[in-house]
């Protein structure tokens, strides 16, 4: 029987889930990997690790079974530079988390560049993207600059970086969504931009080819016998598509490590008035969807926090039996700056705080604050949407990613939004994105309408807040918020 292979290169882990013939998932493998923090702000990977359990979720997904394609998905902005003749990468892969490059942004922004870079990128002057990274590796590491000016390396997000180690360095590609988050890419041209390049001294001998999302991006040996791999798709692109959001209007919102909610807008890039950026939602047939997108950096990772920084929890399942037991006259607020705030605010130095503590607050609490924060800053997003589309957008939204599984946390987004929250069966969409993407081209999978019809809900929750609560809760965020960021 024919499989479709979905890679999904996430921030804290790597997983390789096998689709059968009729999209559904038969088999999943998944290994976590190191995070690396060198400094306050920092957060890089080691490309080697990302590289090994990439190959052993593979090999252990797809075992015994036939696979037609591989589909590749992954965390975005995350930048790599390897010696194109060794393979070798000559740095940590740095996170998009990562903020060293926060000054090097602020100087471009005070000379005046930031209109220009959003103009042609859709994009804002933030350490996020790949952009100051790559700089910052060429003008940090011994010899980076002399041998990318030689035409010696290459550079990749994380898609590139996996199809070139997969197709033994025949591919340098990528795709048009991984490339619209690297901030050297001109989103209504559909090319890298040669003055964005130049600000940056980056040579454009380093990056790879744009592809469609459904394309032939090579062909890999990895798997015992030849198999093409014909999609590709940022993470949150992925869960965009398979997610069905094909409408202009359509809204879906992904919350793994962080959270990030995608408006599909058509053939239309809708310019935010409200510092949300404005990015490919997917390229098919050499056409671009485009999207709004509202970023936000720490959402599951404030769940992580509370088991790996504080020690409360042994499991992310467990902040449900903490939440519910958390004191009601209690408004302990967490505001997860752990790497600055993304959308609306974009503010790369303030770091995080909490605020309401009494003599009584403890884990119940804390577990409490973060999954709230993370319907909080979902309503940030939401409510710049609005501002830049009134009635255009959808009310309803559609959710995923791993911290979607929490009744308690998507409960309490449907409160503070007052909006309805969906949650379809397949909850590993950002995986099914790619699977498609990739069986599509191959013929096996159905058209993009006839995917739409086989979304699925599992459980709709409706809000249940009274509006006063809902107006007064949402107000102690938006002073808490206030007080924590580094300039008014
Ligand atoms: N039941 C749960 N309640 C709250 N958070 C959860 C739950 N299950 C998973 N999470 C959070 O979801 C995140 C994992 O989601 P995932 O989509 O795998 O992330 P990523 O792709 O960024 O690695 C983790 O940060 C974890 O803390
Ligand atoms: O790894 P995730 O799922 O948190 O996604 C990371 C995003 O792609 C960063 O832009």
């Amino acid at each position: 029987m024919t499989h479709i292979l979905a890679i999904d290169q996430g921030t804290t882990s790597s997983r390789a889930i096998l689709f059968d013939g009729d999209m559904r998932p038969s088999s999943v493998a998944q290994k976590e990997f190191t995070q690396h923090f060198p400094a306050s702000g920092w957060v890089e990977h080691d490309p080697e690790e990302i590289w090994e359990t990439v190959c052993a979720t593979c090999l252990e997904a797809a075992e015994g079974q036939e696979v037609t394609a591989i589909g590749i998905t992954n965390q975005r902005e995350t930048t790599l530079v390897w010696d194109r003749v060794t393979g070798a990468p000559i740095y940590n892969a740095i996170v998009w988390q990562d903020r060293r490059t926060a000054q090097t942004c602020a100087d471009l922004k005070a000379d005046g560049h930031e209109a220009m870079v959003t103009d042609r990128t859709g994009l804002l002057l933030d350490p996020y993207f790949s952009a100051t990274k790559l700089a910052w590796i060429l003008d940090n590491v011994d010899g980076a600059r002399a041998k990318a000016e030689a035409g010696e390396l290459a550079f990749g997000t994380v898609d590139t970086f996996l199809i070139w180690r997969l197709t033994d360095g025949a591919s340098h590609v990528t795709d048009a969504t991984n490339a619209a988050r690297t901030m050297l890419y001109d989103i209504k041209r559909g090319a890298w931009d040669a003055d964005i390049c130049a600000l940056l001294n980056i040579p454009m001998s380093m990056l790879p080819e744009v592809r469609d999302c459904a394309s032939h991006f090579g062909v890999t040996d990895l798997l015992g016998a030849p198999v093409p791999i014909l999609g590709v798709a940022g993470d949150q692109q992925a869960a965009t598509i398979g997610q069905a959001c094909f409408q202009p209007g359509m809204l879906k919102s992904t919350y793994g490590t962080g959270c990030f909610a995608l408006l599909n807008t058509g053939n239309v890039p809708v310019v935010s008035k409200n510092r949300l950026l404005t990015t490919i939602a997917y390229q098919l047939d050499g056409k671009p969807t485009y999207a709004l997108e509202g970023s936000i950096f720490i959402a599951g990772a404030a769940v992580q926090w509370l088991r790996d920084g504080l020690g409360i929890i042994d499991d992310a399942a467990e902040t449900t039996a903490l939440a519910d037991a958390a004191d009601p006259e209690q408004e302990v607020i967490l505001v997860p700056a752990f790497t600055g705030m993304g959308a609306p605010y974009w503010d790369a130095e303030c770091r995080g705080a909490v605020f309401g503590l009494t003599r009584g607050s403890g884990p119940k609490e804390f577990a409490r604050a973060a999954l709230e924060a993370v319907g909080f800053q979902t309503r940030d997003l939401l409510e710049a949407m609005q501002a830049d589309m009134g009635n255009a957008s959808e009310t309803v939204l559609r959710v995923d990613g791993g911290m979607a599984a929490s009744d308690w946390a998507m409960q309490f987004l449907a409160d503070i939004n007052g909006a309805d929250v969906d949650r379809p069966t397949v909850l590993e969409t950002t995986a099914l994105g790619a699977a498609w993407l990739a069986g599509m081209k191959a013929g096996i999978y159905p058209d993009q309408a006839g995917f739409a019809a086989t979304w699925a809900l599992e459980r709709s929750f409706a809000p249940q807040m009274d509006s006063d609560t809902r107006t007064r809760r949402y107000a102690g965020w938006k002073d808490a918020v206030a007080r924590t960021l580094s300039r008014p």
